[in-house]
């Protein structure tokens, strides 16, 4: 038997048209019993008022009853499952063993949508824990150490003793800026602010400094979108530096960016061009760079390369980290000419992004597929804009094109600073030179660079200079920072490596912490074996043969996925350096 208008359809095709035909109900309005409809009935299901003989209500009906309902809200086991309950010193131990790793660039902290992590970034957020102790604080500091003579808190500095002076302080200042604003208009010429009649009024302008539009490059909007688009795609962050001026081509903006925005992306450094600078000074930028991120030290060199079985190492690391992910995207980041298409041909051991000796030769980002689970992202070369860094430091580092700038002379003095006298007269085997231009002319002159009339084209020598300075013909190098007392800081133990002396890396388990590893899954288990990958991986035949042991150990991680460990570390050597 069928419902509603079927039964009805079956009833009419059969003939069965009658009083019966009216009993049944077609859907449609009030088919079906409102919740409002059937308490109704329920209630009047309850019974009836129990009446004396005389019909007078002895006991009302429930529906009739006056008498409030108590009104408690059973309790279930339920609301308490998701939750535990631990002492204070246990929580405090946990968060210090968790701000502890998660502080160390050399540990990963796993599965961190699992852990309350506002526990752990006590101070970052606004919610929560902060907001809790902030109320605390207020509410349990004493009157006399928050106010009066034996205050301890901090007070606002303003200056000024009342409003009034504020108020003419700050006048004060705008003035002065925009004197300094007109000073900076005069002496360049070219100062940025807008001087359309009536376009912009001063007081909309910004104080920046005048520099050529070319000294602005890598700086674009465009350039930067695409900065961040790589950044959201990646899962690993290579920031490619240049191992002869390793913090002028450290983009601690982008850095920090990574370190607030996205902290589960893990960002490594890539020291390269180590080529070019003496083996100790790699060792120690190394070791110095260590102590923020994890640093490589890097050759880029499809035929000849150096570091390249630790890079693929510790990718290989971080996608078994990533295990549950089909693959993992490694973005390629830094200022622009550091190498980081040639590393990303180096990985591929052949030319699949293209490369020159000319900044800005990435224009877009592009993906490129390394094995199966990792996917390599190359990015344009990006400047973090600072007013702190004159025309000479960004030409030096080679941001810019040397054919574009004009005056190339006046850098000169810059790169002679720079260079070791010896290592001057060693590559242009000129010597007895006592400024900059006397060292154009005698450059230009032998090799033969006279312009008419004789004159020696000291222009064309200095570009000259300036691209053998950038492309590596110069030797020249920054001096490492100074570790106090000429010894190695503790802190980074067994990560300190020298090149030459090749430690494995290998990622392996944390001791979990104090508390709640078991609340929280996170027993230690070995789940970040790792098959070693050597300098001289035949890499056409990797994909095939390594992405199969991958996959065999990723089931075998499968099982144990529930009990990875929170925390990994990156390497006992650490700093992955490789016998040279
Ligand atoms: N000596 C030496 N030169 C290198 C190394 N890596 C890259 N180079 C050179 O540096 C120049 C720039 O390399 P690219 O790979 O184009 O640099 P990039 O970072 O991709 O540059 P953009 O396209 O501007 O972002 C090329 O001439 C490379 O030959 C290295 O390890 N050693």
């Amino acid at each position: 038997m069928g419902t509603g208008k079927k039964e009805a359809t079956r009833k009419e095709r059969q003939g069965k048209v009658g009083d019966g035909m009216n009993n049944v109900k077609t859907k449609g309005e009030n088919f079906y019993r409102t919740a409002k409809k059937a308490k109704t009935l329920n209630m009047f299901k309850d019974g009836k008022a129990q009446r004396n003989a005389s019909g007078k209500i002895t006991k009302a009906a429930s529906y009739q009853s006056r008498n409030k309902p108590k009104a408690r809200v059973e309790p279930n086991r339920k609301w308490f499952g998701n939750t535990r309950v631990i002492s204070q010193d246990a929580l405090s131990s946990f968060r210090e063993a968790m701000a502890e790793r998660a502080s160390d660039p050399y540990q990963v902290l796993l599965k961190s949508n699992k852990l309350p992590m506002s526990l752990v970034r006590d101070g970052e957020g606004k919610n929560g824990l902060k907001q809790h102790q902030a109320k605390m604080q207020v509410e349990s500091a004493p009157f006399r150490d928050t106010f009066g003579p034996k205050a301890q808190r901090k007070r606002v500095k303003l200056g000024v003793g009342s409003l009034e002076d504020l108020a003419g302080e700050s006048a004060k200042m705008h003035d002065t800026y925009l004197e300094r604003l007109e000073q900076a208009k005069l002496l360049s010429g070219t100062s940025r602010v807008k001087e359309q009649a009536g376009e912009a009024a001063p007081e909309d302008a910004v104080l920046t400094k005048a520099q050529e539009p070319i000294f602005s490059k890598g700086q674009s909007k465009r350039i930067w979108n695409e900065l961040y688009k790589v950044i959201d795609s990646s899962d690993v962050v290579i920031h490619v530096l240049d191992a002869r001026d390793p913090l002028g081509t450290r983009c601690r903006s982008v850095e920090k960016y990574i370190r607030e925005e996205a902290p589960h992306k893990h960002l490594i450094f890539v020291l390269n061009k180590c080529d070019l600078v003496p083996t100790g000074v790699a060792a120690s930028w190394v070791r110095a760079l260590s102590k923020d991120y994890p640093t490589l030290a890097f050759h880029a060199s499809i035929t000849n390369s150096f570091g390249k079985g630790s890079l693929i190492q510790l990718l290989r690391q971080f996608s078994s980290l990533h295990s549950n992910r089909k693959q993992i995207s490694v973005g390629f980041i830094g200022y622009p000419n550091t190498g980081k298409s040639s590393i990303i041909n180096t990985l591929r051991k052949k030319k699949v992004c293209t490369v020159a000796p000319i900044p800005g030769e990435t224009k877009v980002w592009q993906y490129i597929t390394l094995m199966k689970r990792i996917y390599l992202i190359d990015c344009p070369g990006v400047v973090p804009p600072s007013n702190n860094d004159s025309p000479e430091d960004i030409l030096l580092r080679g941001v810019v094109r040397v054919e574009n700038v004009e005056n190339p002379e006046q850098y000169i003095a810059a790169v002679l600073k720079k260079t070791k006298p010896s290592h001057i007269e060693r590559t242009y085997d000129i010597r007895g030179f006592n400024n900059p231009t006397e060292f154009l002319e005698l450059l230009a002159r032998k090799g033969g660079r006279l312009l008419k009339g004789g004159e020696a084209d000291v222009d064309g020598a200095a570009k000259m200079v300036l691209n053998d300075f950038l492309r590596g013909k110069l030797p020249w190098f920054t001096p490492p920072p100074v570790v106090e007392g000429g010894k190695e800081e503790k802190g980074i133990e067994g990560r300190q490596g020298a090149l030459g002396e090749m430690g494995r890396i290998g990622m392996h388990q944390v001791e979990e912490p104090t508390i709640a590893a078991e609340d929280l899954n996170i027993e230690a288990t070995d789940g970040m074996a790792e098959d070693g990958q050597g300098e001289d991986d035949d890499f056409e035949g990797f994909e095939d043969e390594d992405d199969e042991s991958m996959e065999s150990s990723e089931e075998e991680q499968s099982d144990a996925e529930q009990d990875l460990p929170i925390a990994a570390t990156i390497g006992d050597s650490g700093v992955a350096l490789e016998a040279g």
